[in-house]
Order: structure tokens, then sequence, then C-alpha cells
């Protein structure tokens, strides 16, 4: 039986058949008896695969099972064609199980439910970093982080930062500053070019370098030199990202698949120690560099950027944000901006159209931003989202204990056709087309498609995201004609879907 046939549903936050040690045991749940409750079919009764004593579902995993070399989207579409639009995955290994939802409208009503003081499983390993195993300050309600606070906590920090980072204003002031980042990286394009017209070495590497260096600038407020030609292996930009990507995926190892972690330090988790210290350093040392030139720098009230105001609120605070920041938009850029390439470069008819309209010079660009959206309809780097509940809920006629994780199957709800007609098409028209036209994307259920998550917990770094893919997208398209050839381009998933090579996109010059 070999273990690493346990393939993750989705993760980042997200799923995963394996990962639920910290869950109350349902078991537990007192339920509520009214009469509606009662009529209810009952948890043991949702579909989904059959559980062995021990073993849990592995064996579905087996040759012959109904998973055997299944991942992702489709390990999705066997999960949902099997069982229908509520799928229990029983745990593995004693961890409790979890609730797959394909119903858009039942996913809306948890995630619209959930929406005072929402709760996001996930990261476990580095919220015990932080809050245990550094034991900084000796005060458990110390505010740690948004990935990894809950609660009160997590209420009171986001409150705090919501305001700085989600200002429009504020936004707004990094878009000169991001579309130098962007013609500086279409010069490094150029330059790492072979006589193919083809990116020399690793294009997610590349991708990589440029979100580093436009994530720096929002968070750091200035230039971390990423695109340096000379730039040593072991430079602290290039470690952070080293760092960052091995985040992601031994996090994934503890906080998504079974490991004894919690009980005993494993190899493992020995390891995402050293990974999660090495992070803190690596962070301290960019934000004191960050601080120091603030220091040296006079600014006017309306100049003022994010960590700049940030530190006016609390230092603590600036600091695990930009720690934050520096985590959450690295990967999670480069990942999504690849995609985007690949669908322009196999639908050039799209790319010619949006080439069009950049070199139109309106302002508005609707075809720029529908190209993006229809890209993470359906190659998302984040594949699904999740809530640990806080009550008992009614999800398709049966009854859903309290604790209980429901994951929340987007990236699978965006490829159904009752939502999206001609799913597997890149088609960007259909986020502008009018109200009359089938493919008109308001005909979907509005939670089947939700990249960056929902209500008060979605992601906070959404505008920086999509105003930095526009301003990089923007100038690759108006610089290069993007090709690709052979395979089809995939992802593999860890905490996040990642594309994997060959990428064999060539960049002409227009
Ligand atoms: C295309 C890029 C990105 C995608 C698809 C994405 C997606 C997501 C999703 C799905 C969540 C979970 C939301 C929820 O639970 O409802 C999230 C959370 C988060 N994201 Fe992003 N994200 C992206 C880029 C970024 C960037 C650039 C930053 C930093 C500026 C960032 C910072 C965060 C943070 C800090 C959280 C945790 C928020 C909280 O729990 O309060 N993300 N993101």
């Amino acid at each position: 039986m070999q273990t690493s046939k346990i393939r993750p549903v989705f993760k980042y936050a997200v799923i995963n058949f394996n990962w639920f040690r910290f869950v109350s045991n349902v078991n537990n749940i007192a339920v509520n008896t009214s009469e509606t409750t009662r009529q209810l079919k009952s948890w043991e009764e949702i579909p989904g695969p059959s559980s062995l004593p021990i073993i849990g579902a592995l064996h579905h995993f087996l040759p012959n099972g109904l998973l055997y070399r299944s991942e992702g989207f489709e390990m999705l579409e066997r999960l949902y064609k099997a069982f229908g639009p509520i799928v229990k995955l029983p745990g593995m290994f004693g961890a409790p199980s979890l609730v797959l939802l394909f119903d858009a409208e039942s996913m809306a009503h948890v995630l619209r439910s959930e929406n005072w003081m929402p709760k996001r499983p996930g990261f476990q390993s580095l919220e015990h970093y932080r809050k245990e195993y550094k034991k900084s300050d000796g005060n458990p309600d110390r505010i740690t982080g948004l990935v990894t606070d809950h609660g009160e906590q997590w209420k009171k920090l986001r409150s705090m930062v919501n305001p700085v980072i989600l200002q429009p204003k504020t936004i707004k002031l990094y878009s000169t500053i991001l579309d130098e980042v962007a013609v500086d990286m279409i010069e490094r394009m150029r330059s790492i070019r072979d006589e193919n017209n083809m990116i020399r070495g690793d294009l997610s590497e590349e991708m990589n370098l440029w979100a580093l260096e436009s994530i720096g600038v929002v968070a750091l407020g200035g230039r971390l030199n990423c695109f340096d030609p000379n730039l040593p292996a072991d430079s602290p930009v290039k470690k952070l990202i080293q760092i960052v990507h091995d985040i992601f995926n031994t996090a994934n190892k503890l906080d998504f698949q079974p490991s004894l972690w919690r009980y005993y330090p494993t190899k493992t988790y020995k390891r995402a120690m050293k990974l999660y210290e090495e992070q803190e350093n690596l962070n301290r040392y960019f934000i004191k560099n960050a601080m120091d030139k603030l220091q040296s720098k006079k600014s006017s009230e309306n100049e003022k950027g994010i960590l700049e105001k940030l530190l006016e609120i609390d230092e603590h605070v600036a600091i695990l944000m930009a720690s934050d920041l520096l985590f959450a938009g690295v990967d999670t850029a480069a990942h999504t901006i690849i995609p985007i390439f690949y669908f322009l470069a196999t639908n050039p008819e799209k790319q010619n159209k949006l080439r069009d309209e950049l070199l139109s010079k309106s302002d508005k660009r609707p075809y720029l931003k529908a190209c993006i959206k229809e890209a993470m309809r359906m190659m998302p780097v984040v594949a699904g989202n999740m809530r640990e509940t806080s009550k008992e809920y009614n999800l398709l006629g049966y009854k859903i204990p309290k604790q209980t994780y429901v994951t929340f199957a987007h990236q699978y709800t965006s490829m159904m056709d009752s939502h999206y007609p001609r799913p597997r098409e890149y088609i960007p028209e259909r986020w502008i087309v009018d109200k009359d036209d089938p493919l008109y994307h308001g005909n979907a259920h509005p939670f089947a498609f939700s990249p960056f998550g929902f209500g008060v917990r979605g992601c906070i770094g959404r505008r920086i995201a999509e105003l930095e893919l526009e301003a990089f997208l923007a100038r690759v398209v108006q610089n290069f004609h993007i090709e690709w050839f052979g395979e089809p381009l995939k992802q593999y998933q860890s905490s996040l879907n990642y594309v994997k090579g060959p990428f064999n996109f060539t960049f002409k010059d227009v």
C-alpha cells in the first residue's frame, strides 16, 4: 500500500482527503432535535467513497479503485459523477472526514452564514510555529497573522489592516511602480531569450522573480532588484522565493496529509520549523531594510504607502502583514500568469483582440480583465476554499454537524456547463457580453467561480494581484506575440495548483 497514492483533492487553506487532525470528532457534537433536523438524512447517509477501519478511503486509490491515479480536476470529476453534489470524504488514520460541495447554492449558504467570523482551516503547522514553537512573548492572545489567526484575534487584525490594504486610493498609488516592474521584466525576458525566442531556464522561476518584485514594492515600499542579472543563487530574494515555495510544499505534507507531527517531532516537522524560522529571519531582513529606507526619506501625507501606514498603527502589525504579503503574494501570482500566457498562446485570435485593445490606448481595458478572469476560471491557482462550520447545517437534505470541514469545489463548478456554456473553451467574451447573450457570465450562479474566496475573509491581496497581473500582461502582449507548442500545459497539486514544465512558450517581438 503506497501512501504516495493519496493525492489531495485541493488545497491552500483548502482541501485534502487526509488532514483533519484538529477538528472535533463529529460524533461528539450536540445534535439539534428540532422537527426539521429529525427529518434530515444523517451524516452516515451522505454519499461518498466507503471507508474501511484504520485505512479509511485508501483502497479507492489503489488499482481498480475509483480514485486510482487521479488528482485535481479529474479526481473531483470522478467523485461528482459517482456521488453527486455532496460528497463525504472519509478521514484516514483516525482523522475526521470532510464534506465536499459541488452545489453552488449550498456553498453560498455556508459561506454567507459563516461570514461573521469565518474559520478557514489550514496552515496549522505555521500557526503552531508562530503561537507555540516560538513562544516569543508568552502571550497566547498575541496576533500572529491573517493566515494563521482565527476568531477574535483574526478579526482584530483584519479590521486594523483592511482600511489600509483594501483602500482603492492606496492601491492606485502602486499602479505606476507596478508598471515599471512590468517594463523591467519585459527587458529581462528579452535578455534571457534564446535564438528560438524561448526563455532560457525555468519560466516559473522567472515569474516568481516578477511576482516577488511586484509584491515587494507593495509590501515593502521599494524595489528588491530581483531582475539583477548577477543575482547569486544565495541572494536573499532567491532564498525567499525558494523558502516560500518550500513552505507551501512542506505545509502541504504536515497540514493536509496524514502526519504524526502533533504527537512527536517528525523529520518533516523539524524541517518545517526550520523553514518557518528562515522565512521569519529573511522577512525581518527585508523589513528592516525597508524601514531604514523609510526613515531616511521624508514623504508627504498623501504619498504614504501600505508599510508606512501600517507602521503608524502598530509596528508588530506592520511586520506581520509585510511577512504575510510576501508569503501569500508570490507563488499565487506567478502560477496565475503562466496559465494566462498559455490560453492566449493557444487562442491567437483572442491574443490579437487583446493586443488591439491595448494598442487602442483607451483607459478602459475590459478585455484585458476578461482574459485574466477566463484563465482563472479554467486553471485556478487556488482550487477551492474551505470553512469550518460554526453551527449545524441542512445541506441538500443532509445534516452537517457543527465543526465540520466543508470544502467548496470551485475548480469544478467553474467548469460546469450548467454555469458556463462551452466550459472547456477559452472565451473571455463571456465576461463582457450583454445579458441576452447565452454566454453571459451572469447566468452562472455567483458562487460557481470564486478565485479569491468570499466575504470578510476573502483574499486581502485581490486588488493588488489584479493590478499586478493587468500591468504585466498588458506589457507582455504589447511587446510579444506568445506561442505554445507541444502537449497541453498541466498543473500539479501541492498547497496550490502549480503549473509544471516544460514551458513550451515562444515570445516573439511584435
Ligand atoms: C492570483 C493571485 C491570488 C489568488 C488566486 C488568491 C486567492 C486567495 C484565496 C482563495 C484566499 C482565501 C479566501 C477565503 O478564505 O475566502 C486568499 C487569502 C489570502 N490572500 Fe490571496 N490570492 C492571490 C494573491 C494574493 C496576494 C498578491 C496577496 C498579498 C498581497 C494575498 C494575500 C492573501 C492573504 C493575506 C490571505 C488571508 C486572508 C485572511 O484570512 O484574512 N493573496 N487568497
